[in-house]
């Protein structure tokens, strides 16, 4: 199972979860149903993450159920194939399962795949009384699956393009507009968590000159290795972007405020070790200045950093 992230606790569904609702009501309404679902698992369980509104049950939506309890829908999980339960109490099987000890003793349900073949869920209609389906029911039902399958192809693809907008093609790092949304983020949660962020610039030093005598591919493996140089360092919640050609820059949590000149001699250390594919060292200056708490411009900080990362090379290039 890889889903881990429920769809309830997520931004990115919750637009999707309005048009469920929709759905869920109306697929309720055409099967003459008191209840309906769309159902979700993950590895921690399963949860119903839409119920149809006018139902007239006590499940609602949000409760985390175990694979330990014999529902219907764990049945379709588990073989990944539509179930229809005329009457459960007819069927030993269903003997302890919670949902027809409840009454509801009719199950029509399908799985919901991921667009990677992975399960989503489930969706489903449930009824108090024994029921005999036309076929065209199931039929209903399958519909409103596919519907489900395309929103969740939609928002995979969104994600996609989102992750590509934010990224630097070269270096797989954010891109600097990636870098502006997620230092958003990060100076939220350091404020709730009362941590202390530093932002750091690092620029490659003579980079021109590396790209002049030995071609612009030496100079992309100094790129590169700078970028999987500032992953090594970093921590795997600190943000590192590349933001123009050999400029880059990384927001670090720190834990105490006075730690900020020991991230950057402990990044120098590592980064004067590199040797590139052409043979020189790794040369790069680095400035870092403290980011205020209160809401700030990035920009401006960004410009900050660099005027301190200049002060760096300047004297790195003097001394
Ligand atoms: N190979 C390569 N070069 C790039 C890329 N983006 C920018 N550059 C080049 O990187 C060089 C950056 O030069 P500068 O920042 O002016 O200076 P520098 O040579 O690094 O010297 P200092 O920063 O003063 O040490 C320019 O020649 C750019 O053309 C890229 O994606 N790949």
């Amino acid at each position: 199972m890889s889903q881990t992230e429920w769809v309830l606790h997520s931004d990115r569904f919750s637009p999707w979860l309005k048009k469920w609702q929709h759905t869920v009501n109306v697929m309720a309404e055409a099967c003459h149903a008191p209840a309906a679902f769309i159902v979700q698992c993950t590895s921690s369980g399963l949860m119903a993450v839409v119920a149809c509104e006018k139902q007239q049950i006590k499940y609602g939506t949000g409760d985390v159920y175990s694979y330990d309890i014999n529902l219907y829908c764990k049945k379709v999980i588990e073989t990944k194939d539509p179930l229809y339960v005329r009457d459960a109490s007819k069927d030993p099987f269903w003997d302890d399962n919670p949902e027809a000890a409840d009454g509801m003793v009719s199950y029509l349900g399908m799985p919901i795949f991921m667009p990677d073949g992975d399960l989503f869920g489930t969706v489903c209609v449930m009824d108090i009384a024994p029921t005999n389906y036309d076929p065209v029911y199931p039929k209903l039902v399958e519909q409103f699956k596919d519907i489900v399958e395309g929103d969740l192809a939609l928002i995979q693809r969104n994600k996609e393009l989102e992750e590509i907008a934010m990224s630097d093609e070269l270096t797989g790092l954010y891109n600097r507009r990636g870098f502006r949304i997620l230092a958003h983020q990060q100076h939220k949660l350091a404020c709730r968590i009362g941590c202390n962020l530093g932002l750091l610039y690092l620029d490659i030093d003579d980079l021109k000159e590396i790209n002049d005598l030995l071609g612009h591919e030496a100079g992309d493996e100094a790129i590169i290795a700078l970028a999987r140089g500032m992953e090594a360092c970093l921590r795997d919640n600190d943000i590192s972007a590349r933001i123009g050609g050999d400029e880059f820059v990384a927001l670090v949590l720190l834990t105490e405020i006075d730690t900020l000149p020991a991230v950057i001699q402990r990044m120098n250390r590592f980064l004067s070790d590199q040797v590139l594919p052409c043979g020189r060292p790794l040369k790069v200056s680095i400035g870092g200045i403290l980011v205020p708490e209160v809401d700030m411009d990035f920009d401006q900080l960004v410009e900050s950093a660099d005027q301190e990362m200049y002060r760096t090379k300047r004297a790195r290039k003097a001394g």
